[in-house]
């Protein structure tokens, strides 16, 4: 059996990064892989400014109950005039500094009356001011290339007023259920049958990981039905999932349909739990990972081995998220042969470690857990884990994104 580690190394390295770029507007980049890393235009702020309502002085003039004629009132977006000795331009917060003011007093600490500054509050040398560059400098890096563009990402890149930007295109991944008892949700069940919770479950994985579904595909257990799907699915993806149907069935057709596609098929057992079936093969150059049909196995093996393969493919730096420590808190004793993975709920401690309690049900069909749990923890093979030991977490906030 292979073991966790090398599956996850394996699989990660089983697809290429992109090569081809494209142009993204930036009001359309939130989630897509940054190609080139991007280099600051401008310095930011692009010249001093005040970060509070109030006034410009030169530190060198103020003295206790000195009062300072107020030269002009500058507004954001207004350039001010050069300081006069002794003199004090009123602003606002974001106003450019005018020329020979070192000081903003803020205006609480103030009275204006009659165009004279009154300082109440003995300021302090250079207080309340923004320096030109102190945020970002001309020249230096703004983000770097592979990395995923959210929220704070966009914010810095339009900061330096980039409105287009440079992206890998989105990864394609098509998903493949297989099985005659599956059934789509939102139409009738027949006897014996189930609905298909893979399917859906797969591509909003996917999704999440700001990947493209282009087709999610169902196969029922005939050659043909398998093999239609699979060769539309190799010819318009970059990267193929499939879902059951690997083991060791007799209905299990999805390895036959891959090697008549012309791949061959590594069948892998991975020293895992749930997720012990997992095969990897490759059709004109593109991965084709098949998971085991189990909800929760599936769930499992996407989060733990696909989707650094994923974000390999998407050109990201990024590929392995964080594993952190985390304390279980059961009244059970957990051993298996395999590594097993827990669906487990993490709660933040006083201590600062994380305290880790395992679902009730652990087998492998148990979608309830899916959405209880927050992530992973990790019991190591052939060892006695109890209340109080501290495991490896992998949290799906971080696994899943
Ligand atoms: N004799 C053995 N039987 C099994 C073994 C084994 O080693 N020897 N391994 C078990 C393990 S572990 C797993 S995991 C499963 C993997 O089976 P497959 O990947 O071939 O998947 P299927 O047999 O097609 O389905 C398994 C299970 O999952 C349900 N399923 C499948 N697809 C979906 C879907 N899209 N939505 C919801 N549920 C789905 C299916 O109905 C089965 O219950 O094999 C064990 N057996
Ligand atoms: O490996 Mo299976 O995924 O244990 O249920």
């Amino acid at each position: 059996m292979l073991d966790f580690d090398t599956a996850q190394a394996r699989l990660a390295q089983a697809g290429k990064a992109p090569t081809h770029t494209e142009k993204c507007p930036l009001h359309l980049a939130a989630g897509r892989v940054l190609a080139h890393a991007v280099t600051a235009r401008l310095d930011l702020p692009p010249a001093d400014n005040s970060a509070m309502d109030g006034y410009a002085i030169r530190y060198a003039d103020y003295q206790p109950g000195r009062r300072l004629p107020i030269q002009e009132r500058c507004y954001a977006g207004q350039r001010p005039q050069p300081l006069r000795e002794g003199q004090a331009t009123r602003l606002f917060t974001g106003s450019v500094m005018p020329e020979g003011a070192d000081t903003v007093v803020m205006q609480e600490d103030c009275t204006e009356a009659d165009d004279m500054l009154e300082i109440r509050e003995a300021p302090k040398a250079g207080s309340h001011v923004r320096k030109r560059g102190e945020d970002m400098q001309q020249g230096g890096t703004v983000l770097e290339a592979g990395t995923v563009l959210g929220a704070a990402q966009i914010a810095a890149l339009a900061a330096q007023g980039v409105g287009q930007l440079e992206v890998f295109p989105r990864l394609r991944v098509g998903i493949l259920t297989t099985g005659d008892e599956l059934v789509f949700p939102g139409r009738e069940l027949a006897p014996a049958q189930i609905y298909n919770s893979n399917g859906p479950m797969l591509a909003s994985l996917v999704d999440g990981l700001g990947a493209q579904v282009l087709h999610v595909l169902h196969a029922v257990d005939t050659d043909v039905s398998v093999r239609k799907a699979f060769k539309m699915l190799i010819k318009d993806c970059d990267l193929v999932l499939t879902v059951g149907g690997v083991s060791v069935g007799e209905k299990d057709l999805v390895k036959p349909a891959i090697e008549q596609a012309g791949a061959t098929l590594d069948l892998w057992r991975v020293c895992m739990k749930p997720g012990k079936p997992v095969a990897l093969a490759h059709a004109r150059n593109k991965p084709i990972v098949c998971l085991p049909g189990n909800p929760v196995s599936a769930y499992t093996v996407f989060t733990l081995l696909v989707t650094p393969l994923i974000r390999a493919m998407q050109g990201r730096a990024a590929i392995l998220p964080p594993v952190r420590q985390a304390r279980l808190r059961s009244d059970r004793v957990f051993r298996e042969s395999r590594e097993e993975f827990l669906r487990v709920r993490a709660q933040e401690s006083e201590t600062g470690v994380a305290e880790v309690t395992p679902y009730g049900n652990q087998g492998s069909g148990v979608v309830s857990s899916l959405p209880w749990a927050t992530g992973f923890a990790r019991v190591p093979v052939n060892t006695d884990v109890r209340d109080g030991d501290l495991l490896r977490y992998y949290d799906c906030r971080h696994w899943l994104a």
